[in-house]
Formats: structure tokens, sequence, C-alpha cells
């Protein structure tokens, strides 16, 4: 199986440089490798940085060392060195993000933020539209509220907006932040259905899925991601220059 992902010797610092600059070492040396048709589930206690680890495989966060390899267009690229205009491509072409919460755009409605990806891919807009349907209609958004903005939509309604949009894509990549998190037992059935599908085509699938039913019907493997929040330390600030 090819190897779309290779995450290489990563680690992550945060500095809080509002609170004289304590530095939380949140994990080091983290090795994963997602092949195609493959779903890697983090795991570990709240806090262990599973949210930290996925936000920095979408480039959301800068770890302070190692690499971030991904297939994109037959080549593995580093993440991590690429310049800013090649991460907006590869997250167009390569890797798709299902966040929890949905970035509400003011007054554009569900059905274009749901076909706005698909379009930025080169589909025709009515084609683009018309997945973007299909999709709706599967994850039970009733259809008087396609025309809507989603800023008020519940929250489950927004997770249902939010994952159609990350699925309308055929991704080779796919990272996932708890997508079933506000979701009913039956909407949590079609986002197994999706996950399966993609995992089917080839994707690549890493996620966090707090849910046991979830994870159990879409993880091939879980990795841990054990947490180092008890070491951090204070990073020392220069003393001022005297003049
Ligand atoms: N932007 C940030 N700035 C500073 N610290 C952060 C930031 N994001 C996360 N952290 C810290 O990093 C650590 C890991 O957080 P993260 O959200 O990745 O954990 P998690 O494993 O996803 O937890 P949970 O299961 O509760 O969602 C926590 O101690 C958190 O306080």
């Amino acid at each position: 199986m090819t190897i779309r992902l290779h995450a290489q010797g990563l680690a992550k610092t945060f500095t809080l440089h509002t609170q004289g600059g304590i530095v939380l070492h949140v994990f080091d040396n983290i090795e994963l490798v997602v092949k195609s048709g493959e779903c890697v589930c983090l795991h570990g206690p709240s806090g262990a940085g599973k949210s930290t680890l996925l936000r920095s495989l979408y480039a959301n966060y800068k770890p302070d060392a190692g690499k971030i390899l991904v297939q994109h267009k037959g080549d593995m690229v580093d993440l991590l060195v690429v310049d800013p205009w090649e991460v907006v491509e590869i997250r167009r072409l390569t890797i798709g993000y299902v966040s929890q919460f949905l970035r509400v755009i003011p007054r554009v409605s569900a059905l274009d933020v749901v076909a706005e990806p698909a379009i930025a891919n080169g589909l025709p807009a009515e084609k683009a539209k018309a997945l973007a349907q299909t999709l709706l209609t599967r994850l039970r958004i009733p259809e008087r509220l396609w025309s809507l903005a989603p800023a008020t939509f519940s929250g489950g309604e927004q997770q249902r907006v939010n994952i159609a949009r990350g699925f309308i894509v055929n991704y080779p990549i796919l990272l996932l932040d708890e997508p079933t998190a506000s979701l009913d037992g039956a909407n949590r059935q079609t986002v197994i259905a999706l996950i399966n599908e993609a995992k089917t085509r080839g994707a690549a699938i890493v996620g966090i899925f707090h849910d046991a039913e979830v994870r159990e019907a879409v993880a091939d493997r879980l990795f841990e991601v054990t947490p180092r929040s008890s070491e951090s330390t204070t990073r020392s600030i220069p003393e001022p220059t005297r003049a």
C-alpha cells in the first residue's frame, strides 16, 4: 500500500508569552505512517496533544522539529518547508480537514459552503451543487435549510455541513477531528459509512474519535499520543539592556 503521510520526529511546544514565557512541551519524536486505505485513530488522555498533532498535520500549527511528508501530485513533499502558496495547493488537492466546528461565512448558503471545495477543484458549479445536495440529503439536512447561511444552524447541523464540505472532494488524505461529536445515532452511522467509503477509494485517514462505536467501526489501529505536560519549563527572558 502507498504511504500517503509520514510524520517523522515531530516535536511541538507552545510558548506562553503572556504567562512569563512558560514553555509547554506537548509531544516529541512522533513517528506516524499512514497508508492508502488506512484509518489511524489518535488516542490518549485529554490534553495529551491529539488535536495539536492533527492541526500540525494540516499545517495549522508549526512543529519545532521533524518533517511532515505528504504525497502530493505524485511526489513526497515536506509540509513544514514548502512555501505558503504550496500549503494552499496541498489543502485544495491533497489534504481535507473536518474540524468539530464550522467556520461560518456570513451570507453564504449551506449548499454553496459545501460545493465550494469541489468547484475549487475544477468541478462545474452545477455538478458540484448536485453533489452537495446528495451529501446534505445523506446527512439529513432538510432541504429548507440548503439556501440559508449556516450561522443560525444548530451545533449538529453545522457539524454535518462541515462533514459534507470535507467529503465532497476525494482527498487522498483526510484529517477528522471528532467528526461525530454533536451527532445523533443515525447521522453517526452516515459518517461511519462516508469514512469507510473514503477508505475503500484509498484515502489515508487520521482522526480523533472519542465515540467508541465510531472508533471500532472505522479505525484500523490506534496511535497513542502520550502527555508531556508535567515537563513544562520556563524559557528565560533576556534582561532588558540598560542604556
Ligand atoms: N494554542 C495553544 N496555545 C497554548 N497551549 C495550547 C494550545 N493548544 C493546545 N495547547 C495545550 O497543549 C496541550 C494539548 O492540547 P490538545 O488540545 O492537543 O489535547 P487533546 O489531546 O486534543 O485533548 P482533548 O482530548 O481534551 O481534546 C494542552 O495542555 C493544551 O493546553
